[in-house]
């Protein structure tokens, strides 16, 4: 198993790592059981500082599309496209989700970026979540809950995209190599398809002020 860093054997029973040349990937569908996914997913719905950004793209001022918010330990900001996120502090959920998620793979988290996709039109464009404040082989932990949605990887060398969907309850770590060889992102669809938020786990070196 290329996860070293799992030592309880039993808790990653049915995760299966992807076929990714170089990558370290493994995909664990029914992580959360159904029912404590669906819960969670109201109570964010409800309970955090959804917005839409406006980003910066070719010069153009131009609306994400999906609702976003980072939340996270108070010394720590993330930046992309130009944005600057600073964390809101800690909701419920996301904390025990991230203290789960800190004694299942044995990594650190101190913030987690959420994405709420509303409809098949929201989506996020193929990039590789190499900032400098994740460190050169970052661990992400990535939680789906609501509509599956189908999730690319292209290999940066190759072009070769490999897709898998990512169900209600799943949860996909990334490590190693996989940011610096891959890119990934969500298309948009024009199925009728639900919603889908997904909560990506980080450890963002903190700033020194
Ligand atoms: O929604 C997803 O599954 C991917 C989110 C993502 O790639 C990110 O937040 O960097
Ligand atoms: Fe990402």
């Amino acid at each position: 198993m290329q996860f070293g860093l799992f030592d309880n054997e039993h808790a990653h029973a049915g995760a299966r790592d992807l076929a990714l040349p170089g990558a370290a990937v493994s995909y664990q569908p029914g992580w959360l059981s159904a029912d404590n996914a669906t819960a969670i997913a109201t109570r964010l719905k409800s309970q955090l500082q959804w917005h839409q950004d406006t980003i910066k793209l070719f010069g153009k001022l131009v609306k994400i599309p999906r609702l976003q918010v980072w939340y996270g330990d108070t010394n720590t900001v993330y930046s992309y496209s130009g944005l600057t996120l600073s964390p809101h502090p800690w909701q419920h959920d996301l904390k025990v989700l991230r203290d789960t998620l800190q004694a299942h793979t044995g990594g650190h988290f101190n913030s987690v970026l959420a994405n709420w996709y509303r409809d098949g039109k929201d989506s996020m464009g193929l990039h590789s979540d190499d900032e400098p404040e994740l460190g050169p082989q970052p661990l992400i932990a990535s939680v789906t809950l609501g509509q599956p949605r189908p999730f690319a990887f292209v290999n940066k060398q190759t072009k070769a995209r490999t897709t898998i969907v990512l169900e209600h309850g799943s949860l996909l770590l990334m490590q190693g190599d996989t940011q610096r060889l891959y890119q990934h992102g969500i298309n948009k669809t024009t199925r009728q398809v639900g919603e889908r938020i997904n909560l990506t786990f980080r450890y963002v070196y903190p700033y020194s002020a």
